[in-house]
């Protein structure tokens, strides 16, 4: 019975990097996988990049993606050892579901990675089904400027200000996101005053 993971973390914590790692371990054993990210995050040359310099190439979903089809027809050209997918929080919820079928009825392992929460604090609706639903939930830990860990993703606008109003996507690396503690989160967004 194959099972549906969640990764989850703030940004920062190695959550591309140790998706890599996962889809090399199937590949060097001669395994097929198959890597999926999100359209909207086009801004490296490859699709999966994490900052240590590892990238691969990956399909791309949107919210109409169909991810079971999708799957199931390569699966049935090549059979599939395991689904990775990075950003997993921007799947919708119904997608979140096609990766529990698909674990399910087909008995393909479905790696999800993603973050948990956006720059308010709120959950994504992609990652709230999958910690609602996933048979594994596993924390991948980035580490605050206090050096506890950083569970929260503080925005910040050009001048490196906090941002606490607008919209829930706003695609962006180091330069528009930090990686806090949920103190020094709170505390930068003025929420214990
Ligand atoms: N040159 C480097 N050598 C080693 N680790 C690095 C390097 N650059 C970045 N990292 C580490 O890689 C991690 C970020 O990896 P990444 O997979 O891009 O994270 P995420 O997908 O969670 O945003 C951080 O822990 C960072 O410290
Ligand atoms: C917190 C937060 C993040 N995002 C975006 C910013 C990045 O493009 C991705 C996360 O990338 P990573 O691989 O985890 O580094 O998500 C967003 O759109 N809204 C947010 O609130
Ligand atoms: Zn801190």
């Amino acid at each position: 019975m194959a099972k549906l993971y969640f990764y989850y973390a703030s940004m920062n914590a190695g959550k591309s990097t140790t998706l890599l790692q996962a889809d090399f371990n199937y590949r060097e054993r001669g395994m097929a996988t198959m890597l999926w990210t999100a359209a909207l995050d086009d801004r490296a040359d490859q699709p999966i990049a994490s900052r240590i310099g590892l990238g691969a190439d990956a399909r791309r979903f949107s919210p109409g993606t169909d991810l079971w089809r999708e799957v199931m027809m390569q699966h049935d050209e090549t059979p599939l050892a395991c689904v990775l997918i990075d950003e997993a929080q921007f799947l919708t919820a119904m997608q979140a579901w096609q990766c529990a079928r698909l674990a399910d009825e087909a008995n393909i392992p479905v790696l999800c990675y993603g973050l948990r929460t956006d720059f308010r604090g709120d959950l994504f609706p992609g990652s709230a089904v999958l910690l609602g639903i996933a048979d594994t939930l596993v924390e991948l830990k980035a580490v605050c400027h206090c050096g506890r860990k950083a569970t929260m993703n503080l925005r910040t606008d050009q001048a490196g200000q906090p941002v606490g109003e607008g919209a829930q996507t706003e695609i962006g690396g180091n330069e528009r996101y930090v990686a806090l503690c949920r103190q020094h989160f709170a505390e930068a967004l003025g929420l214990y005053r």
